[in-house]
Order: C-alpha cells, then structure tokens, then sequence
C-alpha cells in the first residue's frame, strides 16, 4: 500500500532541477544522465501505480538511451504483454515528472491513484532493467527508492537489451495461462529463439558469416551469449561474427558505429573491414533495432533498412501462406511511417499486392496498426520493427492439418517463424535471425535481396528553429495543418521535381524540425530538402 510520507521522503533525495520541464516523448524520458534522477524516481511512483491500477499485473521499466551519447541516459515503462505503456498515461508520467515539490508530486501522485480508481491495497510489481551506460546504477537506486517508497515487489534483471526485458514482462504476466509467452529468465529468451531458429533453418543453409556490429552497447554480450545456443554454420546455423562489442568502454557506445551511424551517414562503421559481398547487420545501443549492408561488386556501400526488411518478411510470409494452405485465413498487411522510401511503398503495393498503412512516427503507432491484420509487418526506416501474429492467425497456423508434404513444410517453418520473432516489440536479436533464416530459404545473397526494388534517393535532414512546436502535421505526419501557408509552400516547391516527395514535422525526440525528401535523382532529392529546410526556417525563424 502506498504510503505519501515515505514517497515525500524518498523524494526528498532526489529533487527536481528546478529550470528543467520533462515530457514522455516517442521514447520515454530521454536527456543527459545527471537530470534523470528525480524523473526515474518518479517513474518508479508511476509503474507501482500501473501495477496496483492492473491489480499487481507486472510492469517493466527500462533505463536505457538507445543510439543516444554515452552521457545520456532514459527511462521507459513497459505494459502486461510487453507492449509500450498505454499512450493515456504519457501525461500522467509528465505530470509526476515536472511537480516542483514533494508536496506538490504527492498531491498529484493521490489524485492520480483516485482518478485511476487504483485499488491502494492491491499489489504492485515491477521488473526492471538497463542498457550498459555508466550512469545506469544510481539510476537504478533512485527507481528502487520509488518501489521501496511504495511498497512494491520487484526484480533487477541487471543488464538486458530492451527487447529482452519487453519479452520478460510478457512472459511473467502470461505464466500459467494459455498465452504463456515463454520461460521467465534471460536463459528462456535464448533457449526460446534458439529453438525456434534450428527448426526454421531445418535442411536449410545460409551463405558466409554474417559480421554484426553491436554499437559497444548491450547487445553485444547479450548476442555473444545467444550465440551458445544457436548451431554454428557447419551444423546448418549461421556463422555469427560479432564485432563492436566493447562494454568497457564506456565512450565507446554509439561512437562511430551502431545502426543510427549506418542509417543516417549512409556508411559502414569506419572500423569495418568488410570486402565486397561480405554480409554486414548493425544493432543500436539498446539492440532494438537493426540495418543490413554491403559492399556490391564496385564496393558501392549499400543499405538495406527497416523497409528493406519489412518488405523481405512481408514477401516471405505471404509465400509461406500460400504453400502452407493457409493464405485466406492469413491476410498480411505491412505497416510503415511517411519515412518510409516511397519505392518500398510501391514494391509492396504494385509487387507483393499487399494492403498497406502509415501511421506516425514511433512504433506505439506502428504497433497499434499492425495489430489489424492477421499478420501484421511493421517497421521503421531506421530498422526498428516486428512481425505481430493475431490470437486468431495463431490458432490457424497451429491446428491446421497439412494437405501435402510441401504444406506440411511450409507449416513447420511458419510455426517456427511465430516462436522466432519477439512479437511485443521490435528486437534487433530476432529480426537478425529473421532476416537469416528468409536469406537461407530463399537462397539470396545481399545483391539478391537489394535487386527487388530501387530506392529513390531520399535526404533525411535537421533544422533548428525557435519554436519546433508550431508545426502541426497531419494525415500521417505528411502534411502541415499549421503553421497556416506552409503546406502550401512545401507543395510549391515538390511539384517542381520528378518523383519529388517531401514533408516537414516537428521531432519527438529532439528540439528541431525534421525535413524528409526523396526525388528521382540524388541531386534533386538535395535540392528538393534544401528548399522545403529554407520553408521551415522562413516560417520557424531561425534558433
Ligand atoms: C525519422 C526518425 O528516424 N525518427 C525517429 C525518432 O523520432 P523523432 O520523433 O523523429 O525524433 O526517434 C524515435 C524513437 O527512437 C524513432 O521511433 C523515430 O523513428
Ligand atoms: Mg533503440
């Protein structure tokens, strides 16, 4: 039961910066480590309260800054099935999280217990975890002061990916029931993937090893560790080089490598020694996102991104349920973001003639889209993203009886695909195995893979402005509502290009306005994000 005094007093340990105003963004609370600790304290308040509101259900907090600098640092709350926490109680972490005072945050932390109808003596549970960041455990003591304060039962996982300690809450909340999700141990996520793996890649072999940069971050010591359970090449596994898996250094996380440096410099690490051909993955630095690259015949740099993998298993499932018997009762839908290159846009409408959505920016939104399919293919450009199964495809794809050897086949694989992937969220570890067991089934190289379609040159870039939060986007992000007249201009300046396709909004994540534009060529997909950047400035003002 929630007891104010120790709240107000543990609280006292750990007081706000008075000049700073926090907000529950896209990813949580994110910004340098040493402004975090009255934030984590207090979403430490938040997760007892979640709990005792879902009647001790477990909920997961996650200290972790993804691909941020190694100074940062940031905190998110995980719900029941390993989902993120449900978008109406954003506000209500903001709120606790900028109170100036411990009474005001007690006052708050009462109305909201009322207002949620929590019961006061019903449990609270929490499970929590961190990336590798140094600043990681005085963050951790000043969430274990909020469960203690609130009298909250709770376990330190210590190290994990995000992904794990998303599969981790699911599998706690699903213990005994029908949708038991797995073992809850770090050991059962490996053995569940590993298991589900040998029986995808059954008679089937990849070709050469696969180098997999790990940021320096958790991922690292995490995938090492996978890799004991997973069969080597000659055992018709596939031969795993890990690379960037230093953790002792500190500096070293996210520094000139990891999936956001491959993504938004449109490089390989400049530690890489791959040759031409050679088959390269990079995670970030909470490993819940993942990009491939190569190095083609004339040792061009090539990406193949969030949309080259959504595009890859989306292809790859809908083969499966044809050859399985089961594409009527599989409707598969792919799911993408305004980000998304408008040539994986068209490949999955014109090609693999699949329904498709965009949504905005984030993946809670991703989530909640693909949910509407049976299965459900969403991904980020940036390599975050998932396949989600519905409850009824599921149960088809575990009853049906085989018609045939070949169907009976394509059922094997499909069931082992469902084990195989994290469905509460993107996770870097099992998209890798995924995107190696559709390599090894479809016999494909890299270049194989990237022939499918032709991205159309596209300019990702960050303008600063005085006030980011003047711009309103609609319509999924791609258009402007406000400020009045800007659209406009952005239109102007897209029908001047072939192809050309352009969009302003404000980042969730950042203070600045971010411009995406693609066009028919490099050159005019520059000038294309030059002019509609010099709309933004002529409307923003400039920082
Ligand atoms: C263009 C882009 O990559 N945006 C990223 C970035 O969001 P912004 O709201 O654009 O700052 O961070 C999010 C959280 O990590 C991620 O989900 C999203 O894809
Ligand atoms: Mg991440």
């Amino acid at each position: 039961m929630a007891d104010y005094e120790k709240i107000k007093e543990a609280s006292s340990k750990h007081p706000k910066p008075a000049d700073k105003t926090f907000q529950y963004g896209t990813a949580g609370f994110r910004m340098k480590a040493n402004l975090l600790n009255s934030v984590v304290y207090r979403v430490g308040l938040l997760a007892a309260l979640r709990s005792r509101k879902l009647n001790g259900q477990t909920i997961g907090v996650m200290i972790t800054a993804s691909h941020n600098p190694p100074e940062d640092n940031g905190v998110k709350l995980v719900d029941p099935m390993g989902e993120m926490l449900e978008a109406s109680w954003e506000p209500y972490a903001t709120e606790l999280a900028n109170a100036q005072s411990e009474d005001e945050l007690v006052k708050i932390y009462e109305k909201l217990t009322e207002d949620v109808k929590a019961k006061p003596g019903a449990p609270a549970r929490v499970i929590y975890a961190r990336d590798t960041r140094a600043s990681g455990s005085t963050l951790v003591a000043c969430l274990k002061d909020a469960l203690d304060a609130t009298g909250t039962e709770y376990t330190d996982y210590k190290h994990l990916t995000t992904p794990q300690l998303h599969y981790l809450v699911r599998c706690v909340n699903t213990k005994g029931t029908q949708y038991e999700y797995g073992e809850v141990s770090e050991q059962g996520y490996y053995k569940k993937i590993a298991a589900a793996f040998k029986q995808a890649m059954k008679h089937k072999k990849t070709t050469g090893p696969v180098t997999v940069d790990c940021a320096n971050g958790v991922g690292g010591p995490k995938l090492v560790e996978l890799k004991k359970h997973l069969p080597g090449a000659s055992e018709g596994g596939v031969d795993i080089k890990v690379v960037n898996d230093d953790v002792l250094k500190p500096e070293a996380l996210n520094s000139q490598c990891g999936a956001d440096f491959v993504k938004t410099q449109q490089r390989a690490p400049p530690s890489s020694k791959i040759s031409s051909g050679d088959r390269c993955a990079s995670l970030d630095g909470d490993a819940d996102r993942i990009v491939y690259y190569f190095a083609d015949k004339d040792n061009t740099f090539r990406l193949l991104d969030g949309d080259r993998i959504a595009t890859l298993a989306a292809s790859f499932l809908a083969d499966l349920g044809r050859a399985s018997g089961l594409a009527e009762q599989l409707k598969i839908g792919v799911v993408q973001t305004a980000y998304a290159n408008g040539a994986s846009t068209q490949y999955v409408e014109k090609n693999l003639k699949l329904p498709i959505l965009c949504t905005n920016t984030g993946v809670k939104h991703l989530h909640h889209a693909a949910q509407r399919f049976d299965i459900g293919v969403y991904f980020e450009a940036n390599g975050h993203g998932t396949v989600l199964f519905s409850p009824a495809a599921l149960k088809a794809i575990a009853n049906y009886e085989p018609q045939s050897p070949a169907q009976k086949n394509a059922l094997e694989t499909l069931r082992a695909v469902t084990e195989l992937i994290n469905q509460t969220v993107g996770d870097a570890l099992s998209d890798l195995l995924l995107v190696e067991v559709i390599l090894a089934h479809k016999g494909w190289t890299c270049q194989e893979w990237l022939n499918t379609y032709v991205d159309l040159p596209n300019r990702l870039v960050r303008v600063e402005v005085k006030d980011r939060n003047i711009f309103q986007a609609v319509d999924a992000e791609r258009k402007l509502e406000k400020p009045e007249g800007a659209q406009k201009d952005i239109e102007t300046e897209i029908a001047k290009y072939t192809k050309g396709r352009s969009f302003a909004r404000a980042s969730g994540t950042e203070d600045a306005v971010r411009v995406y534009a693609e066009a028919s060529t490099r050159g005019e997909a520059d000038d294309l994000a030059a002019r509609v950047s010099a709309v933004v400035r002529r409307y923003g003002g400039v920082a």
